[in-house]
């Protein structure tokens, strides 16, 4: 088992992430938990910067919130000097009460509302990554009624398919996002934007999908782009600024995955630009991406206690732990494979295959099918690898299940980021009968 990061695996053979004890951690904050290794966190976003540094050129690195989204979190992110790439009015609010920059953050969405919109422009953000046409018609009516001109990126698809789950592409023709490059809807945005008093087009964007392993797909992208730019430049005599060439660089959740240093995506993604910028003519513009999943995917471990065991005879065993689909969604969503070990003997041979189970009432509700462990006992601590990305972000309430405390973990020390759910907070929201409270 190739373990991420500070992980180790201590004399007592418990797994240790960030100097502290998995074991202890457990006890302190309870399980379901998840554990993030800051340090990890830091080091990933100091590849990206190392990696665009060595080029010499203007860059932002948007961390995704939408991968993990809380305060301590859009902290971390600023404190890395990364740009924050928002979705939505309550990812927005985040960042905002982290005391993220407005003027660094990005807002994306193929369903903005008035309201977020609003929200957006009081904020001062950075720009909006525009995603339709009826969006346009929302900024303009906003952007008008309070004075602004709006900083915009110009969301495309280029119709490439990149080789990921069909469930986390995006950059095809067929997708929900954006502005088809090949059907002339992405000319007749920019004809809209270009000369328009109210905005201020910084460039293109596109994002062609998630968990990616390859650069082929970023290079063919980029290049579908700047057959569009030339043509632009030629027709409108425009070329962008900023050309933002989204996120979606793939990590290492089990041993069948192969990620490539981070530093590739962003070397083959400039070599590219630099190609194309030389053969077009223009000026090279500034690059910009979005990773979400690569920066704090593989630093997050979520540990669980283990409780129910049933064995079916030559068929399997089950082993049930207090979490499941409700706070990892990956599994049942995506098929998507995780590995994991017992925490709090990690230096024991295994002994056989258990198929972990979650508790929620949903046979889908399976975290891992048959991963070897040594035998184990109730109570055993599982810790399941690589949760940090879209794993807290996606859990859920199902059968009212609170959603698990998140720890934080550097240098030896823990640091409790957002609270575990108690059934008072599953109950916040609910107000009884009328019938009830009259009779009452
Ligand atoms: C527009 C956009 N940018 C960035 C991301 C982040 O992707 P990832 O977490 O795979 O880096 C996504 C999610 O796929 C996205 O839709
Ligand atoms: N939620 C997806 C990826 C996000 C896609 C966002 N466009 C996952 O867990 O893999």
């Amino acid at each position: 088992m190739q373990l991420h990061g500070t992980s180790t695996i201590d004399h007592n053979g418990h797994l240790s992430i960030g100097g502290v004890d998995t074991v202890q951690l457990a006890k302190r904050y309870g399980t379901p938990l998840f554990v993030y290794d800051v340090a990890l966190i830091r080091q990933k976003a100091n590849e990206f910067k190392k990696a665009f540094d060595q080029h010499g050129i203007g860059y932002q690195i948007a961390y995704a919130s939408k991968a993990f989204s809380c305060i301590a979190m859009i902290q971390l992110a600023e404190e890395e000097g990364l740009s924050l790439d928002v979705v939505s009015g309550g990812e927005l609010h985040t960042a905002l009460v982290a005391g993220f920059p407005p003027e660094r953050i990005h807002f994306h969405g193929n369903n903005k509302s008035l309201a977020e919109i609003e929200m957006g422009m009081k904020a001062g953000i950075g720009c909006f990554v525009v995603d339709n046409f009826y969006e346009i018609k929302l900024l303009e009516e906003t952007a008008k009624k309070h004075g602004k001109i709006v900083p915009v990126l110009i969301r495309t698809t280029p119709g490439i398919e990149a080789h990921t789950h069909d469930y986390i592409l995006t950059g095809q023709e067929d997708s929900k996002f954006g502005f088809d490059l090949k059907s002339g809807q992405a000319e007749k945005a920019i004809n809209q934007l270009l000369h328009h008093p109210n905005f201020r087009l910084l460039g293109l964007h596109c994002h062609i999908g998630s968990q990616i392993f390859e650069t082929t797909g970023f290079i063919m992208a980029t290049k579908k782009l700047f057959v569009f730019i030339e043509r632009l430049k030629a027709q409108l005599g425009y070329t962008p600024d900023v050309l933002n060439v989204g996120g979606g660089f793939g990590i290492r959740y089990t041993e069948e995955d192969n990620p490539i240093p981070l530093s590739h995506y962003v070397n083959d993604i400039i070599h590219t630009v630099k190609e194309e910028v030389h053969r077009i003519g223009c000026e090279m513009p500034e690059i910009w991406i979005e990773p979400g999943r690569s920066l704090v995917g593989d630093a997050g471990t979520t540990l669980y206690t283990i409780g129910s065991e049933k064995t079916i005879p030559s068929i399997r065993q089950y082993l049930a732990v207090d979490g499941g689909m409700t706070d990892n969604l990956r599994p049942a969503l995506y098929q998507a494979k995780y590995e994991g070990i017992l925490a709090n003997r990690a230096n024991e041979k295994n002994s056989s295959l258990f198929s972990i189970a979650g508790k929620a009432c949903e046979s889908g509700d399976m975290l891992i099918w048959d991963l070897p462990l040594p035998e184990p006992n109730h109570g055993d601590l599982l810790a399941v690898f690589s949760t940090g990305a879209y794993g807290y972000a996606m859990s859920n309430n199902y059968n009212r299940i609170p959603r698990p405390a998140v720890v934080f973990v550097e240098n030896g020390e823990s640091q409790l980021v957002i609270k575990r759910e108690t059934y008072e907070d599953l109950l916040s929201h609910d107000l009884p009968i009328k019938n009830a409270l009259t009779n009452s």
